[in-house]
């Protein structure tokens, strides 16, 4: 079976595109397998991408974290198959439906730019101690669980070690959260650290994680509502822009997309 090995500014992806019916495959021991760094192929997710029909332009978009679990929402991982799609079909707008919610994409010549839902948001849900300051984390559901602590500078983090404690803080019990650390860097700029759920370590992007960084700065005064470059440990910026047609409830998030090499699985 043939499959893509590819990144969205730095979150990495094995990408099956269109496997056929594969009734049998059980996709998320597959990832567990597959997503192993020394033993598989090495990803933080594997993704199963399929147009709903040959003439369509929706696909159906699975994304499984390296651990198994179904991720919900995976902005780099909509933005990786919307790519692959541009790539094999020609299109450049297409729509993408993944855990029944349905995404608008489009591919432009150097970003790929996803929709995400912006659900609820709660001020305040836990706090931690980091470097020996009590830190406050508000929540954000951008089609899947965020906290975002804004911190003075997101280099003297342990990300590894607060974001393990806060995904298993007992506010954000039982499906716990992916835990994303902000530093505003001036202007409409963050910096952005994610220690992400599913993978159970810091990946170098998230992008439902930078629109829930967006998110939290704008309800804080720090950024306008308008278009924000969020940095990462890539160095591949994303950039998160409100939606025209109703701002409050989605944002658009776009960066850079790689495809590192094509291969047969063994
Ligand atoms: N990296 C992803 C988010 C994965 C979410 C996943 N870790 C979960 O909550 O199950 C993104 O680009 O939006």
């Amino acid at each position: 079976m043939r499959f893509r090995k590819i990144h969205g500014a730095g979150n990495d992806f094995i990408l099956f595109t269109d496997p056929g019916p594969r009734a049998g495959t059980d996709w998320a021991k597959e990832a567990e397998r597959l997503c192993a760094r020394r033993t598989g192929v090495g990803a933080d997710g594997l993704v199963v991408s399929r147009f709903v029909s040959p003439t369509s332009t929706v696909l159906d978009v699975d994304c499984f974290n390296a651990d198994g679990s179904t991720a919900t929402m995976c902005g780099n991982a909509l933005r990786c198959a919307a790519w692959a799609a541009q790539c094999d079909q020609g299109f450049r707008t297409m729509q993408l439906r993944m855990a029944g919610v349905m995404h608008e994409a489009t591919v432009d010549a150097d970003s790929v730019w996803v929709t995400a839902d912006v659900g609820a948001i709660q001020p305040r849900v836990l706090q931690t101690v980091i470097n020996g300051r009590p830190t406050w984390f508000d929540s954000a559901h951008t089609g899947t669980e965020h906290v975002v602590a804004v911190v003075e500078n997101v280099d003297a983090i342990h990300t590894e070690v607060v974001g393990r404690v806060v995904r298993h803080h007992k506010n954000v019990a039982p499906l716990g959260t992916n835990v994303n650390f902000v530093q505003h860097l001036g202007g409409q700029a963050l910096k952005i650290r994610t220690y992400e759920r599913g993978v159970e370590a810091e990946t170098l992007s998230c992008g439902s994680g930078a629109v829930a960084a967006v998110v939290i700065a704008t309800m804080r005064g720090l950024v306008a509502r308008r278009e924000v470059t969020v940095h990462n440990e890539a160095g591949e910026p994303l950039t998160v822009r409100p939606h025209d047609d109703h701002p409050n409830r989605a944002a658009w998030v776009g960066g850079p997309v790689t495809q590192t090499f094509e291969g047969v699985l063994a």
